[in-house]
């Protein structure tokens, strides 16, 4: 399984102790950034993450910020992103099997690196449980996503 991962600043240092344990899971991992403390938009490394993971190259994404708020704001301004804060075990596989969640975002300032260990096994070996009535709702999501552009195009032209 192919993981696009990023984090911004306050997400960075957890971001770098996961990837080892990641790594040892058997997952094969690329890091769309940040590289350092330094401060950065957190937007622009979601942007990022969330195009490699719509693009077909990455299974999911997994976003490392203060709190995962911003990160899942941004994720799920990308069409084909479905994004969620996942800071319990439950929200971290039901996401997946009931929405078909396909970025976690995760708040270095909220979890301590034990439970973020479970929440990312626990979403990485998650699977969308395709009987109709969740088919139904993510292909309502889809709708709505579809609509909005449509608006929005023809708002500029
Ligand atoms: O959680 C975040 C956004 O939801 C960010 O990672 C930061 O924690 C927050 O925005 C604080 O940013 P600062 O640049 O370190 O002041």
């Amino acid at each position: 399984m192919k993981i696009a991962i990023g984090s911004d600043h306050c997400g960075y240092e957890l971001k770098v102790l996961m990837k080892p344990i990641m790594e040892k899971m058997g997952y094969e991992l690329d890091d769309f950034g940040c590289n350092s403390t330094e401060p950065v938009d957190f937007p622009d490394i979601a942007r990022q993450v969330c195009d490699e993971v719509r693009s077909g190259k990455y299974d999911r994404g997994i976003m490392f910020c203060g709190t995962g708020v911003g990160a899942a704001i941004a994720a799920n301004k990308i069409p084909g992103i479905r994004a969620a804060v996942c800071h319990d075990v439950h929200s971290a596989h039901q996401s997946v099997e009931h929405d078909n969640v396909n970025m976690m975002c995760i708040g270095a300032q909220i979890v301590g690196s034990w439970l973020v260990e479970d929440l990312i096994h626990t979403f990485l070996n998650a699977t969308f449980n395709t009987e109709e009535h969740f088919r139904r709702r993510v292909k309502k999501l889809e709708e709505m996503e579809r609509e909005t552009m449509k608006e929005l195009k023809k708002q500029d032209n």
